[in-house]
């Protein structure tokens, strides 16, 4: 089992080349606990992958923010699960709600896209959460698992896969899921992986929180069972990150 505290940072359609030179800055000083007890995962947009790559302390890895659903060639504007095995980019993040929304992506082709990634030896930190609507109507649970038995059915391993579970009313909202929330869905998602893949999967899988994290928050989210880190969105950008980080310590001593 042995579930590693996981921090991801998405940095989104964010910054200049000045504010990546600060934000690499400002993560090469911070003292973060060691690599036994923490994976911190930042990601940049695609235009700063190579310069935060090689700038960045070995500690912290790179993850991109989307990649294309198969192989690459004549798709316009698409970066290929290759090209990031090519420059040495071991994550990508794939499912995120606001593509889901803003680009219609489906959950069958989040589904694909996670499942080449896979095949390609990337490893995937998979988005998955509800609106406030769905939330409303009693739907959590129906939605999250819909779109996490999308991508099983894609694929044969969990091994190389992050589950994030991000609820839509609060990203970027301010609006933080309470521990308790966070940890009803989080243990929800681990009994569907119980009764849908196996006891294995279910201990093994990651299953990490992101909306509205902070340095403020974050203890008390990771003080819970089935939290096993964040995906932070705005605070990612911030020294606070760093405390995030730190939130690792709470689940070293509990
Ligand atoms: O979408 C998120 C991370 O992927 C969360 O964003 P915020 O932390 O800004 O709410």
């Amino acid at each position: 089992m042995g579930r590693k505290f996981f921090v991801g940072g998405n940095w989104k359609c964010n910054g200049t080349s000045e504010d990546v030179k600060k934000i690499v800055a400002t993560l090469n000083a911070g003292q973060i606990p060691s690599t036994d007890v923490v994976e911190v995962v930042v990601s940049p947009p695609y235009v700063f992958l190579t310069q935060v790559k090689s700038e960045l302390r070995p500690e912290i890895q790179v993850a991109a923010q989307n990649c294309w659903v198969k192989k690459g060639g004549a798709f316009t504007g698409e970066v290929s699960a290759e090209m990031l095995v090519n420059l040495g980019v071991p994550w990508v993040i794939l499912g995120h709600s606001e593509r889901r929304a803003l680009l219609n992506e489906t959950n069958e082709f989040v589904g694909d896209k996670v499942a080449y990634a896979l095949s390609q030896g990337l490893k995937v930190i998979a988005c998955v959460g509800e609106t406030l609507e769905q939330r409303e109507a009693g739907t959590t649970m129906e939605v999250v698992a819909a779109q996490t038995k999308a991508i099983a059915d894609k694929i044969s391993s969990w091994d190389n896969v992050v589950l994030a579970y991000e609820p839509v009313w609060a990203i970027g909202t301010g609006k933080v899921a309470s521990p308790a929330q966070a940890q009803e869905v989080h243990a929800g998602l681990r009994k569907w992986f119980c009764d849908n893949i196996s006891a294995d999967v279910s201990a093994s899988t990651r299953i990490i929180y992101g909306g509205s994290v902070s340095g403020s928050n974050c203890k008390e989210l990771a003080g819970q069972t089935d939290v096993d880190g964040f995906l932070v969105g705005g605070a990612s950008l911030k020294p606070e990150f760093i405390d995030i980080i730190k939130a690792a310590e709470v689940k070293k001593s509990a």
